[in-house]
């Protein structure tokens, strides 16, 4: 359960660079709901994500997760029930070491052992096990450098990494949008089968309005920092691609929308 209330994210404040980012957000997703996020570049968007996880100050209001106050926790304490995947396959995870290694950090998120304790044999199996799940053959190359994998390789192993530490909420930046199509298809397959195993809650940015519509229950629009539009149920459903292209046009003023905020598909 995430719990986001009067959320205030400002950058450089009292400088000619101040930027409101995030001008009071409220948002309650309850365990295991999935909401994918949408709105203009600079919207906030990245920021509450961020916010959730830590990464960045909040100035007003408060964050609860599972019912926990986590607003001033750092980052690290909250690591083990906040995963993150972001746009860039390279950020999720270590070029430089193995798959195997990756995954193993990534399971002892938030625990103070070190990676040899990691890597003992019944957790090796268990980590092979999990990435043959994946279908994608990566399991018999545990020990190949990260560094090698495709983009959609990597974006999926970073999706198994988030569920390797127990984590309660899942926050997704538009991870899949520097794929292939075809990859692109095959990680919010992914995406949809691990939320649901895990019983994930799940934030997810994007710019196309097809997933918006389409993944988890309920689409959140964010404009300047705002919740705009906030929608679940038959409303949603009953809604088609044109008409949220309808809305999102109305919110931004009706104005041309000549940035990367809007995919059809
Ligand atoms: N580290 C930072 N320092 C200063 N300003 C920032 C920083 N991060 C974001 N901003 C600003 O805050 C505002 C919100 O940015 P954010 O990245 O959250 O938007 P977004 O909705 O994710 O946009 P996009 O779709 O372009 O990724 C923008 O005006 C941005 O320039």
């Amino acid at each position: 359960m995430i719990s986001v209330q009067d959320l205030h994210v400002t950058f450089n404040p009292g400088t000619p660079l101040e930027r409101r980012a995030v001008n009071g957000i409220d948002l309650t997703l309850q365990e295991g709901e999935f909401a994918t996020v949408i709105g203009s570049n600079g919207a906030g968007k990245s920021t509450l994500l961020a916010a959730i996880a830590g990464d960045v100050a909040v100035e007003r209001g408060r964050i609860e997760i599972g019912g926990r106050d986590v607003t001033r926790q750092a980052p690290a304490r909250r690591a083990a029930r906040v995963a993150r995947v972001f746009q860039d396959p390279l950020a999720g995870s270590c070029a430089a070491l193995s798959i195997e290694e990756n995954l193993a950090l990534a399971a002892m998120r938030g625990a103070r052992r070190g990676l040899a304790s990691a890597l003992n044999a019944g957790r090796r199996a268990l980590l092979r096990e999990r990435v043959a799940e994946l279908g994608l053959n990566l399991e018999d190359r545990m020990g190949d450098r990260m560094g090698l994998l495709s983009g959609g390789q990597r974006q999926a192993l970073a999706l198994v990494m988030a569920t390797l530490a127990g984590a309660e909420v899942l926050l997704l930046d538009e991870h899949t949008a520097a794929l292939d199509p075809g990859m692109a298809e095959f990680v919010v397959e992914l995406t949809q089968r691990l939320v649901k195993a895990h019983g994930l809650t799940t934030l997810m940015v994007t710019h196309s309005m097809r997933q918006a519509l389409d993944l988890g229950t309920r689409t959140v629009m964010l404009h300047e920092g705002r919740i705009v539009l906030d929608i679940t149920g038959e409303r949603r459903s009953s809604m088609d691609v044109d008409d949220l292209v309808a809305m999102f046009r109305k919110v931004r003023g009706g104005e041309e929308l000549d940035d990367d905020s809007l995919r059809i598909g």
